[in-house]
């Protein structure tokens, strides 16, 4: 396992090309928040807008509508129970489930939807209640353009891996078993692509506050949107969502999801101007 080469963000984040609009940098559908959990859904979608991804809309309970609109204009609202989500689903580049979206009954429907509407070309990232859910039902996952975002007992759930057991080795197993690249979250995120193996080197306790996995979803998704899927993409979101709080931490005792995303636009622009 090598750690992210501090190189990467500066290969992946370059300056926008002169002849483009917001299509070129992709569409992003985040499917979560229930009434309860509503502002895991806003992070996330934050998140995308704020890594760049052209068009955000999050398909949430419809109790969210009024919060979403009012802290985040830029994006489309649509709710978990309009029929018309199934036709939207098609029509993104990234499909992210989970953040906030609750583990009962109709969260379970939605997924099984999600799961079954995403085509081969899309990236669905699964997150959060996403991966307790197809942990607890067993859901199938065929899917090969998938990133699975779990913190530890997330990952226990999903894997069967104690969380004292979690070793790069045992993860790493378990890892191959599943499509596409899983995310290990921790202070020291570990990611298994199906060709290679990363640690993040970045991170800080100031990051350990509810909504900081939710905002790496949002983050994940319009780098992915933006940047395309691939191992160096996917390991520069977390770099940077780490690098970004390390920045912040600097004069913060605690980096909240809202700072962290609100400091993400200056830090790519730092980057690609670099
Ligand atoms: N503002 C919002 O809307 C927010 C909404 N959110 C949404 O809530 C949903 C549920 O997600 P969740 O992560 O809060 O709960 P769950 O999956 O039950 O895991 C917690 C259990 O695991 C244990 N645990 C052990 N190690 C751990 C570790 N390293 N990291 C984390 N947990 C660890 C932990 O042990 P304990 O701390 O109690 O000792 C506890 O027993 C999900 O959809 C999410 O997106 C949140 O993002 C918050 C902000
Ligand atoms: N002590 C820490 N050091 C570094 N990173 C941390 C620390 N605590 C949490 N994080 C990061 O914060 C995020 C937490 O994700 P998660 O537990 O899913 O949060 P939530 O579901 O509340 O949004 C992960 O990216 C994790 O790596
Ligand atoms: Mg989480």
């Amino acid at each position: 396992m090598k750690d992210i080469p501090a190189s990467w963000i500066n290969d992946v984040v370059t300056p926008r090309p002169a002849d483009s609009y917001k299509g070129t940098f992709g569409r992003v559908l985040v499917i979560g928040g229930n009434a309860q959990f509503g502002g895991a859904a806003i992070m996330a979608a934050s998140g995308a807008v704020y890594a760049g991804a052209g068009l955000v809309s999050v398909a949430t309970a419809a109790v969210n509508r009024t919060a979403l609109h009012a802290r985040l204009p830029e994006a489309m609202i649509i709710p978990d129970d309009d029929p018309q989500l199934l036709a939207l689903i098609p029509t993104v580049d990234v499909v992210a489930i989970g953040p906030g979206l609750g583990t009962d009954e109709r969260a379970a429907r939605l997924l099984t939807q999600t799961l079954a509407a995403v085509a081969p070309q899309q990236c669905l990232i699964i997150d959060g209640s996403a991966i307790t859910l197809i942990a607890q039902k067993h859901l199938a996952v065929a899917h090969a353009r998938t990133l699975w975002t779990p913190h530890q007992m997330e990952w226990q759930r999903l894997a069967g891996i104690p969380i004292s057991q979690q070793t790069p080795q045992t993860n790493q197993a378990a890892a191959a078993n599943l499509p596409g690249t899983v995310i290990v979250k921790s202070h020291r995120t570990q990611l298994f692509t199906p060709t290679g193996s990363y640690r993040n080197p970045l991170g800080t306790p100031a990051m350990a506050t509810g909504g900081m996995g939710d905002t790496l979803v949002g983050i994940l998704a319009g780098f992915v949107a933006q940047f395309g899927l691939n191992d160096k993409t996917v390991c520069a979101a977390v770099y940077a969502h780490s690098a970004v709080a390390e920045e912040v931490a600097k004069r913060n005792y605690v980096v909240l999801p809202s700072m962290l995303i609100q400091a993400l636009p200056a830090y790519m622009h730092q980057v690609a101007e670099a």
